[in-house]
């Protein structure tokens, strides 16, 4: 009761001690917390008891969640937030006392004998690892009204982001459970950080898919919390223009991963059921699991606490730096430069032209895709010490040089790759980089910025994203004896890309390079106007020569050899424009849509031996 609670406190806020009524103990807790850590002027408006009580009990559900979703409540996030503000006032470089130089790592060679070896090393590891997919945002840049793991990851099947990660996961978790020194089965468990923005349409599109046939008890879907927004330098909390019972937030970023997995009770379990990583990644890169097997086994094999993936990155490109940052009093640490932070950390440090190519045509500095691979075990110890916090930062945008005021509120943000700035110098952190054609083509930027990217610079396009598949699967083919015919330019969506013939398959077909030469033999060729779509598990190509449009799919015991010359009018690609709104969003905003003129297609639906010849 108000009563018994110390009054001093409450006495300088009249509105809010007049309504302490109606306040449970545990409420008026936070109330305390809220005044002693400057927020009165939340309570300004409040009318006297009686009126609007309800919307006064829900202002502090509202609170009682932003304090215990995050670690250290709401007095560290407002502690913090004044500490950055200042710093951010004053133009502090958040790099201060360190210089950055350029990192060695592993390199992969895709095919080559050593990138054989780790990927063959990788599955054996994989049924030790989980997997946890980033997929709170909104994808802003893109304008996509959907949320972005439905969106397909090609259209000649239309598979779903989503669809695709679980039947890759699923993949590799079939190959390394075969292998299993004890012979034991696992599943392998898949997280989901999602947010307000994307919860509901994630359960609901696993939900309406029988989970794509992954077990639902693999699944676990963590929502991340948004946080409070800040009016001004003393991190004052804002309140919605429009409800003076309610804090506007904003997303925190994906660095509160760290602190849901913790909090979730997850590495625990995982640790006492023997598994071994933590593989994070982000929701729309069509390749990333081209490159898992292998720097899986990177990791295994160097003992990697933490093993970042990176691509060659052209300057200024919308991708992290990975950069070695040397302090002056002697420690270093490698750590991912987040790409706006990059330019003006190398300018103040003695690279006066910045964010620049090298001789190499690419950044010195390899590019951060965000697919980390951690080992568990340090991985929970450094949680237990820091609850999963990570390092944040704050990016107001001023209203003037004075730096008093924002143009609008702003929060603190952070992201999961910044995990390794509060290890110990012992920590084993590492990197492997890969091609870019094999690893790495998100979906990130809508048709009109995608226009608009540098000669050169990738596009991150929803029209580059697929022409990636198509590009990487011809590459892969081509490297394992298939004679797939060099790609035509095309401009789609005002940007200028390779069309490969449009190959497709699923991952249980093949996950790693030497399943797929298994695969595949004798003189096959595939001209560039095909489209090859491979749905079934033990599918072999055996002097195939393909010129139109072949979609085969198989129950497992069925074994289909594909060959001889399969010639049909195909499907050819139309063009369309991203403003005609007659056509569906996931369809315009990629430039093209498929006429399926001709194709061959066939289903085995009983055990047996089959072949396709035309
Ligand atoms: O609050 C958030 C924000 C983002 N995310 C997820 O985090 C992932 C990355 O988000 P964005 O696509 O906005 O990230 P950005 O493109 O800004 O940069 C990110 O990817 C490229 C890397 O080089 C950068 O270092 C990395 O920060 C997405 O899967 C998104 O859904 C969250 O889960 N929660
Ligand atoms: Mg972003």
């Amino acid at each position: 009761m108000a009563s018994t609670v110390d009054s001093n406190i409450f006495s300088s806020v009249p509105a809010l001690q007049s309504n302490l009524g109606i306040l449970s103990p545990d409420q008026i807790e936070l109330a305390k917390i809220l005044l002693e850590n400057g927020q009165s002027h939340l309570f300004q408006q409040w009318p006297q008891l009686g009126v609007d009580d309800k919307q006064k009990l829900d202002f502090f559900d509202q609170i009682a969640r932003l304090n215990s979703s995050y670690p250290g409540g709401l007095a560290a996030y407002i502690k913090t937030a004044k500490e950055l503000l200042a710093d951010s006032k004053l133009g502090k470089n958040p790099y201060d006392g360190f210089s950055p130089s350029v990192p060695s790592g592993e390199n992969l060679t895709f095919g080559n004998e050593n990138f054989i070896e780790m990927e063959n090393r990788g599955v054996v590891e994989a049924r030790n690892a989980a997997f946890v997919l980033v997929a709170g945002g909104l994808g802003e840049r893109l304008g996509y009204n959907g949320i972005k793991v439905a969106l397909p990851r090609e259209t000649t099947t239309g598979i779903c982001f989503l669809q695709h990660y679980i039947e890759s996961i699923l993949a590799l978790q079939e190959a390394s459970n075969k292998i299993a020194s004890d012979g034991s089965q696992r599943d392998i468990p898949f997280i989901i950080m999602t947010s307000d923005d994307t919860h509901s349409r994630t359960l609901e599109l696993l939900e309406s898919n029988s989970y794509f046939g992954m077990k639902p008890t693999q699944v676990h879907l963590l929502k991340q919390e948004k946080v409070a927004c800040l009016d001004d330098n003393d991190a004052r909390l804002a309140l919605d223009p429009h409800n003076k019972y309610s804090i506007q937030t904003k997303p925190h970023g994906h660095g509160d991963v760290h602190s849901l997995l913790y909090s979730s009770g997850l590495l625990h379990k995982w640790l006492d059921a023997g598994l071994k990583w933590v593989l994070f990644f982000q929701d729309t890169n069509g390749l990333l699991f081209n490159a898992i097997p292998a720097s899986l086994g990177v990791s295994a094999t160097k003992q990697y606490h933490v093993n970042s993936l990176a691509v060659p990155r052209k300057a200024k490109e919308a991708i992290g730096g990975i950069t070695k940052l040397t302090h002056v009093d002697g420690r270093s640490m490698v750590i991912n430069v987040e790409y706006n932070q990059l330019d003006p950390l190398l300018r103040a440090s003695g690279f006066p032209d910045g964010d620049v190519n090298c001789e190499t045509g690419f950044s010195p500095f390899p590019g951060n895709i965000n697919q980390l691979i951690l080992d568990l075990g340090p991985y929970k110890d450094e949680l237990q010490k820091t609850g999963g916090a990570i390092k944040e930062f704050v990016n107001p945008k001023y209203k003037d040089s004075t730096k008093t005021a924002f143009k609008s509120s702003t929060r603190l943000e952070c992201m999961m790759q910044d995990y390794p700035k509060t290890l110990p110098p012992t920590a084993r952190v590492g990197f492997t980089v890969m091609d870019i054609w094999l690893a790495y083509a998100p979906v990130k930027n809508n048709p009109e910025d995608a226009a608009k990217v540098p000669k050169g610079n990738p596009y991150h396009s929803a029209t580059s994203g697929e022409m990636a598949i198509y590009r990487a699967n011809s590459l892969i083919l081509q490297k394992a004896g298939v004679k797939v015919e060099e790609p035509v330019k095309q401009v789609l969506n005002g940007q200028e890309v390779e069309v490969w013939s449009r190959i497709t398959w699923k991952p249980k077909w093949g996950m790693i390079f030497s399943d797929i030469k298994k695969k595949v033999s004798g003189n096959c060729e595939v001209s560039q106007r095909s489209t090859m779509a491979i749905k079934g598990r033990n599918v072999f190509i055996e002097d195939l020569s393909l010129d139109g449009a072949l979609i085969v799919d198989s129950i497992d015991d069925a074994e289909v050899k594909l060959g001889g010359l399969i010639k049909n009018n195909g499907w050819t690609m139309e063009s369309v424009d991203y403003k005609d709104t007659s056509v569906p969003e996931e369809i315009r905003i990629r430039g093209f849509r498929f006429n399926k003129v001709e194709q061959l297609e066939k289903y085995f639906t009983q055990p047996g031996k089959f072949s396709v010849e035309d």
